[in-house]
């Protein structure tokens, strides 16, 4: 009952299995002791009667007071332990939830970011999360208790009568083969205001993240058509679904009660045959009050089980998406990168075709080609940060898919032009480079990348807070911040996006200077946009359409009139149009 299959329809940990076993197993104990209360009450009845028609009562006046009292103290207790069993312990299970999805996220190749965008992450591990708290806590133990004690109480029920059992139980199941064979609906309907609360909150995720472009663009009023138009949609289908499994389950409730009318109609009928005494069917209508009960309050609550299947399969995909794992210790010899016959794609589509050349240490390889060709694709598949189709990469001899990504990328830096900052002061944002480095050597660091001048003109120096994404400063300075933190790093591995390609010219030789010092005695492996930056590099690999087209130093390319002389020729010309 409470296997694989039962935790992953639920998205629960291990600790939640065995939480929702405990639940259940009080639910079972507090519905069978409330079920004796009813006993009691049989009994009180009985003497009453006994009394009533004169004769005088067998069971003598302290018993049922007794037994109310231990009924009372029991049923307290039961109570107590299946409320802590039920809600107490699904908090742990939220949390720990949250940080498994958010761990495992953190490790997720790239690629999964491209299929599932931030607004629908956020939503798996709030809006989800707390769907399947409500799931855990509410529905589980409460219904899956219900079904093992009425299971009990209808074998006594049967044992005693099977006529009336079949009369007071037989709603039961029709109510909820009636409920589950609506699942397929409600899941439906479930899924698709899902989509739509998602389309709304990538609307206002979006309309904050591009604020300033809306308003440049002076299309506000169509923007927030646009918004209105999908809060609108989201609230038809949520009234839709809402309105389905109202319907379903109101339906279920009414069957279930006909059970009340049944056992009347049967319970005369047997007494007028002389089968049983009235005692027995008003035993059976006291039961069937009881039977109801957990069943009625769980109703609900099993519509909302089948909406939440699609929330659980939400965070099951992320829990079940492979991700990129490999030895904890990167010890490669020397750290020369070579990449052998390496092909990838994004999606099935091939971009990099059977690519092979080597970025030696101590020297800088640039990668050239026009747009499109596959420059950054080679970048960050040579920091793992996707995984290739076929053929090696491997650095110091190591090949890397052998490496869990956070060691390997112990040894890189990476300086690229969307550079991200946090919003924290100058000071945090440098020393994030090297965890735990001291003020003094985020100072240094932030010197050699020029940082100090414009750093010493801020409000509180290096203890300035920089905004969200950095803000409050301009391109140049974020990306000499960029800077510093790989000086501090200090990796043997730089991968560098052309950082200085949209910089003026002041602020380009203040961010030249800064490198220049980053990247001495390094491999480095820089993706350039402009030939005049890899003048100066001593390996060239120029790609075309996924392919390696030519490679070699700058002077040997020039020589073979291939590509790269057509773009090196193509520049200088724009350049010289620019003067005139
Ligand atoms: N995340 C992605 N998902 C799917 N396709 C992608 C993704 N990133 C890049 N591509 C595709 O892969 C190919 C190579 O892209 P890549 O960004 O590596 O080229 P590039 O040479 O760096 O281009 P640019 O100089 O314009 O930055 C392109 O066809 C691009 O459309």
């Amino acid at each position: 009952m409470f296997g694989e299959k039962f935790q992953r329809t639920y998205a629960l940990t291990d600790q939640g299995v065995k939480n929702t076993k405990r639940g259940t197993l009080f639910t079972v104990i507090t519905n069978l002791v409330v079920m004796a209360g009813t006993g009691i009450l049989y009994l009180v009845m009985g003497s009453f009667m006994e009394i009533l028609i004169g004769k005088s009562a067998t069971t003598h006046i302290l018993v049922p007071i007794l037994l109310i009292i231990a009924f009372l103290l029991l049923s307290f207790l039961t109570h107590y332990l299946q409320y802590k069993a039920t809600y107490g312990l699904v908090y742990g299970e939220v949390k720990t939830t949250r940080l498994h999805l958010a761990e495992r996220l953190r490790k997720l190749p790239l690629g999964y970011f491209g299929k599932r965008d931030l607004a629908d992450l956020t939503e798996t591990l709030m809006g989800d999360v707390n769907r399947m708290e409500h799931v855990w806590s509410h529905v589980l133990g409460y219904l899956y208790g219900a079904y093992i004690s009425t299971a009990i109480i209808a074998i006594c029920l049967i044992f005693y009568n099977w006529k009336l059992a079949i009369a007071c139980l037989w709603g039961v199941p029709v109510a909820f083969a009636l409920l589950f064979g609506s699942r397929k609906l409600t899941a439906r309907s479930s899924q698709i205001t899902k989509a739509a609360a998602i389309r709304v909150s990538d609307g206002i995720q979006e309309a904050l993240e591009n604020v300033r472009e809306i308003r440049a663009t002076n299309q506000e009023k169509r923007y927030l058509s646009g918004l209105n138009e999908k809060i609108d949609q989201h609230e038809k289908v949520t009234i839709k679904g809402e309105l389905t499994t109202g319907l379903f389950v109101n339906a279920a409730s009414v069957i279930m009660r006909l059970g009340v009318a049944t056992t009347i109609l049967v319970g005369a009928n047997l007494i007028l045959s002389g089968q049983i005494d009235f005692m027995l069917l008003f035993l059976f209508l006291l039961v069937i009050t009881r039977v109801y009960a957990p069943f009625d309050q769980s109703l609900a609550l099993i519509a909302e089980m089948f909406v939440s299947q699609v929330s659980a399969d939400r965070i099951n995909e992320i829990y079940e998406t492979p991700i990129a794992t490999g030895s904890d210790t990167f010890k490669p010899q020397g750290h020369d990168i070579v990449f052998d016959h390496v092909s990838f794609s994004y999606d099935h589509k091939e971009v990099l075709h059977d690519v092979s050349f080597t970025a030696k240490e101590g020297q800088v390889t640039a990668l050239v080609g026009p747009s499109g060709s596959g420059k950054s694709t080679c970048a960050k598949l040579a920091a793992r940060l996707w995984d290739i189709d076929s053929g090696h990469i491997c650095v110091g001899g190591v090949d890397i898919s052998t490496v869990d990504p956070e060691a390997l990328l112990t040894d890189y830096s990476m300086v690229f032009q969307d550079v991200v900052l946090f919003d924290d002061t100058v000071m945090e944002n440098i020393r994030l480079g090297k965890r735990g480095a001291s003020d003094e050597e985020v100072l240094v660091a932030a010197k050699a990348a020029n940082c100090d001048e414009f750093v010493n003109l801020l409000p509180q120096g290096y203890a300035t807070p920089i905004g969200e994404n950095g803000a409050k400063l301009s391109g140049g300075e974020r990306q000499r911040i960029s800077i510093a933190r790989a000086l501090l790093k200090d990796s043997p591995i730089v991968l560098l996006d052309e950082a200085t390609a949209s910089l003026d010219v002041e602020n380009e030789t203040k961010v030249q200077a800064a490198l220049s010092r980053l990247l001495v005695g390094k491999t480095v492996l820089v993706i350039a946009h402009r030939m005049r930056t890899v003048a100066g590099a001593d390996h060239i690999v120029v790609l075309d359409n996924g392919y390696v087209a030519e490679q070699g130093s700058p002077a040997q390319l020039m020589q073979n009139h291939g590509i790269y002389r057509r773009m090196v020729d193509l520049q200088s010309e724009s350049a010289h149009w620019k003067m005139n």
